[in-house]
């Protein structure tokens, strides 16, 4: 070759690296973007989801599930991208590198495919073990975050009661499960990597092994370049193809989940209600807002062009939970309009709240006609409240109307909590702040509802967490003066208040026993007498029993000597408020954004030898580091350098010494030696090189293996120390 010539390809080989880069970067970049935007999608989607949910999918999964939908599984579709490509380059570049070793080597570059498209196919079986093991590793740590979360939610309970070793053990014991599955995982990936690392020594071994045995002579110009092809085979077949594969399995895994979270049921209010079956002829004006909002307690909202007055007809012939469930609510028939109260009242159990979701669309089978005109807002049982102030959790995201908050605040009784409270309005409550009593919390809610401004209101049972006084201001103030030209479905076990009710329905197993005036029902029937006097025996005897327990020892704990003791709730409620008023004055919004701030800048030194003493202390990290990974570089290049040495001799042996190779003083003298030597001589030389080259080899797998294990291991190690911390 002329040096023109030389310098030319040098030139070009510059101009092409350059040339890839301009374009791998632009390239990488835009996947990049394309991988961020499908997890954004991925995540919209499944936060809308969560919000569609029907309570029955919801009793069916934990908060932990869902969490870990949104953080684990999501966080798989960006690197499925970023290595998808190389599905199809991989290949390509396999059969560009068959023709170059084939003009060299013929028939024996067969033996590099064979050996990579067996790692290739191999990596098939990988990807089923993955998923499978990726599938076990989920769900023990679903099971952990859902305990997490509940310990979290919890903790002040937790703490009272002294609950924290029982806890912390449950934990442990979790963890150490997924730790044993992880620990499997890092087996699987070591066998994966140490053929990838090995593969470039491995291929080598065997085709130069097939040519000393079959006495093919070496061309060194071949060593040069299959080691340079085969590094960028392993790079990328056996890695990024690798990669490829393991993402897009793990990216497949965590689509099923997704997927089967995204087929879960859904609250069926808004087919139900714009289903032909359900509709009436004046409702066909009725349209979905576009800002609807459908969380589980504040309604959907409707809006009608005419602005004809509100209305609800229910004409229900069965609603059920579950299809073959034994509770049904059958036959229930009534219409509402504004002004009228109705109250619905009936035995534990005996349907009522299911009737109020059923009218809201909430229960998944039905059958009958449901006619919800104009807007609604459902109250339910079960109060909730999310971190922010009380202010923020009654407007829940509404404009800001200081005469509408300040009738809400009074028709929900809240005015006097508001004065105990340091903050007032801005207190904040939830996770962070204030412990709110469940009285509160039901009240929090009641106005919540009341300041959406809707016409038709589903209470259930929002006197029952308040004492007497209370309970007497929100009927009066809030439901018959607050709600008086409003649609209000009232459920209650506070009997005296059913006398003003426009309409009483009894609910007695799923069935509407009765149905009137109240006058009229207690004039007429004796049996709802009856039934008036059992719910109001009920509602003594629990507050009776209360009134017990409070009394009684109820709770175990540890005292200082680690004797199991018992502590009256009483004295419970005593310490609980003396936590309470030793608490801090409550974080006021600047106090907790000041909480969440996060911290910036690189990753201090610290930090890295922290994670290293965690995982098997610095001084094996620095063995593993700097010995095993300087022996196993050392011993590929020793490889190497013996293979090249080798593949020279062939050439002096065989007379085939490039003319421009620089070989007069030392080469020349082996040269010489080696072409001297006798057949039989010459054979056990090769013997000889060869032999060696198969030790070098099998220690370079040795080291590689140890390498890769205690790697792996002192990551997942450091991960469990710290975890354990
Ligand atoms: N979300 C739900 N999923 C499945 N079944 C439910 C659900 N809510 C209630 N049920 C079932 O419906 C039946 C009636 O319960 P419901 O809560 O409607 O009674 P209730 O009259 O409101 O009782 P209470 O007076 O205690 O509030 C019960 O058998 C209950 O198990």
């Amino acid at each position: 070759m002329s040096a023109s010539t030389a310098w030319l390809l040098a030139v070009g080989i510059i101009f092409m690296s350059a040339f890839s880069s301009f374009i791998y970067h632009p390239y990488f970049y835009q996947i990049q973007l394309c991988a961020i935007q499908l997890r954004v999608a991925y995540s919209g989607l499944l936060y809308r989801k969560v919000l569609r949910l029907s309570s029955r999918s919801t009793n069916t999964m934990s908060s932990g599930q869902i969490i870990n939908l949104l953080s684990n599984d999501v966080s798989q579709i960006e690197p499925a991208l970023y290595f998808i490509n190389y599905i199809w380059v991989a290949p390509l570049e396999v059969i560009i590198v068959v023709l170059i070793f084939w003009h060299f080597v013929k028939w024996i570059s067969f033996i590099a495919i064979g050996y990579t498209l067996f790692l290739l196919l191999s990596q098939f079986f990988y990807g089923q073990l993955s998923i499978r093991l990726r599938t076990r590793i989920l769900s023990v740590t679903d099971e952990r975050v859902k305990i997490m979360s509940e310990i979290i939610k919890s903790m002040r309970i937790v703490k009272m009661y002294c609950w924290e070793g029982p806890f912390e053990q449950q934990i442990k014991n979790i963890r150490k499960r997924e730790i044993i599955q992880l620990s499997y995982r890092l087996l699987l990936n070591c066998v994966q990597t140490l053929f990838s690392h090995t593969y470039i020594y491995v291929t080598f071994l065997m085709m130069y092994a097939t040519m000393w045995s079959l006495n093919i002579q070496f061309d060194t110009r071949f060593f040069a370049i299959a080691s340079c092809l085969l590094g960028y085979v392993r790079w990328v077949v056996m890695d990024c193809f690798n990669y490829a594969i393991r993402n897009l399995v793990q990216y497949v895994a965590a689509k099923r989940r997704i997927e089967t979270f995204l087929l879960a049921d859904e609250s069926e209010r808004d087919d139900r209600i714009r289903s032909p079956s359900n509709l009436e002829s004046d409702l066909s004006s009725v349209e979905l807002l576009p800002n609807v909002s459908s969380s589980s307690y504040l309604s959907t909202n409707r809006i009608d062009k005419n602005h004809s007055p509100s209305s609800l007809s229910c004409h229900l012939k069965i609603a059920q939970w579950k299809q073959d469930s034994s509770f049904a609510l059958k036959n229930i028939v009534f219409d509402a309009h504004p002004g009228d109260l109705v109250c619905v009242i009936g035995p534990v159990g005996s349907g009522k709240s299911s009737l109020l979701q059923t009218l809201s669309g909430e229960v998944a089978y039905f059958e009958g006609k449901i006619r919800l005109h104009r807007t609604f807002c459902y109250v339910p049982q079960e109060s909730w409240i999310f971190s922010s102030s009380l202010k923020q959790n009654i407007l829940f995201g509404k404009k800001y109307d200081s005469k509408l908050f300040q009738k809400v605040v009074h028709a929900s009784a809240l005015e006097e909590d508001f004065l105990q409270l340091q903050h007032g309005e801005h207190t904040i409550i939830g996770d962070q702040g204030v412990m709110l009593s469940g009285g509160q919390k039901a009240r929090v809610n009641l106005a919540r509802a009341l300041y959406r401004d809707a016409d038709i209101y589903f209470l259930d049972d929002p006197l029952s967490a308040v004492d007497v006084k209370v309970s007497n201001h929100l009927f009066e103030k809030c439901i018959k003066t607050y709600l008086k030209n409003k649609i209000c479905i009232l459920v209650t076990h506070q009997v005296q208040f059913i006398k003003d009710a426009t309409k009483v329905i009894v609910l007695k197993n799923g069935e509407a026993v009765q149905q009137g005036i109240y006058q009229e029902l207690l004039q007429h029937s004796t049996s709802f007498a009856k039934l008036l006097e059992d719910i109001h025996q009920h509602e003594q005897d629990t507050a009776s029993i209360t009134s017990n327990e409070e009394k009684k020892h109820v709770s175990v704990g540890k005292n200082d000597n680690d004797e199991m003791i018992e502590i009256s709730e009483h004295t419970l409620q005593t310490q609980l408020s003396s936590l309470q008023e030793d608490e801090p004055s409550p974080p006021t919004p600047t106090d907790f954004q000041q909480g969440e701030t996060k911290a910036i800048g690189n990753v201090k030194f610290r930090d890295y030898l922290d994670y290293f003493r965690a995982g098997a202390g610095l001084l094996m990290a620095f063995i593993l580091i700097f010995v095993i990974f300087s022996m196993q570089q050392a011993t590929a290049i020793f490889s190497n350098w013996w293979l090249v040495k080798w593949s020279d001799e062939e050439s002096f042996r065989h007379s085939v010494i490039p003319k421009s190779s620089n070989c007069s003083s030392p080469l020349s003298k082996v040269g010489s030696k080696i072409k001297t030597m006798s057949d039989a001589q010459w054979h056990l030389h090769r013997n000889e090189k060869f032999y060696i080259y198969c030790g070098i080899i099998v220690i370079l797998f040795i080291i590689t293996l140890i390498r890769i294990v205690a790697t792996e291991f002192l990551c997942l190690n450091a991960a469990r120390v710290l975890h354990d911390r």
